[in-house]
């Protein structure tokens, strides 16, 4: 079965919204465990909009105490700045269970491309070695859709890099499905987990996936071992959780006369 890990960057956002400590983000993070999650996603950015090093740390303490992944994503170019040491200086410190590489660039609103093996590829090779000596399972964000060019190139070159993993970037994938017609998107990404799977490579998957666009991702493209949500997942979260919450105000309301 491809496991989940609950990306909980976004309860971080709400939380700096107002300055203070709730939504806490370890309470979210145990409440997903406790749930089923089989991990805990974070991406720091270096602005530190959401998740920031302290909640890397706290998030590590659980994970390690639960026993479950802690999968820590980001960009290892990223120059440290006040409040974010840097990817690898966290992953030194915290020794997460999977170390998700990103290629993306400072103050981008979110991930949206992953790495061009064959023009990143031999500046990753030392980085990847230095994660695995730290204990990291290596995976590496990855254009399935071709976006970066030729699949069976960035493949060969990814596979060549020493990563474990690569994680496909799902973003084209969800967009199209929920356009309609995502049936040529997945055969693209269908082929690319072919060919990477083939090369040794095992394959993760992750965003904007969601309860609506994941089955008919698994069903066509495979084997995927981890899928990591978190946007979709905190919003369906709090459709869900809505009802129940605005109940327990009326009975206190109504228990206050
Ligand atoms: C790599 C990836 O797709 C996720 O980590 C995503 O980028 C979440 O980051 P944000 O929560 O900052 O959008
Ligand atoms: N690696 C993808 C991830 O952690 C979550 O992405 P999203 O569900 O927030 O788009």
């Amino acid at each position: 079965m491809t496991v989940l890990s609950v990306n909980v960057n976004k309860i971080a956002v709400l939380r700096n919204s107002r300055g203070g400590s709730e939504p806490d983000i370890v309470r979210a993070a145990t409440a997903c465990l406790d749930a089923g999650a089989h991990g805990i996603t974070v991406h720091p950015r270096p602005d530190a909009r959401h998740v920031r090093a302290d909640d890397v740390r706290a998030l590590a303490e659980l994970t390690r105490s639960r026993r479950v992944e802690f999968n820590l994503e980001g960009n290892p170019f990223a120059p440290p700045r006040e409040g974010y040491p840097g990817f690898l200086a966290l992953c030194e410190e915290v020794r997460p269970a999977q170390a998700t590489l990103v290629p993306d660039s400072d103050g981008q609103i979110t991930s949206d491309h992953g790495f061009d093996f064959v023009r990143d590829g031999a500046s990753l090779v030392p980085i990847v070695a230095h994660l695995k000596s730290l204990g990291c399972r290596v995976s590496l964000f990855a254009d399935a859709d071709g976006a970066s060019g030729m699949q069976e190139e960035q493949v060969g070159r990814a596979a060549a890099i020493g990563a474990d993993r690569l994680e496909l970037y799902t973003g084209p994938f969800a967009d199209t499905y929920s356009r309609g017609g995502a049936a040529p998107m997945l055969e693209r990404f269908a082929r690319y987990a072919g060919l990477a799977t083939r090369a040794g490579l095992q394959l993760n998957a992750g965003h904007d996936l969601s309860q609506d666009n994941l089955g008919a991702f698994l069903a066509t493209v495979a084997p995927i071992e981890e899928v990591s949500i978190g946007h979709a997942l905190i919003g369906e979260a709090l459709y869900e959780g809505l009802d129940r919450t605005v109940r327990r105000y009326i009975d206190i309301l109504e228990a206050a006369g």
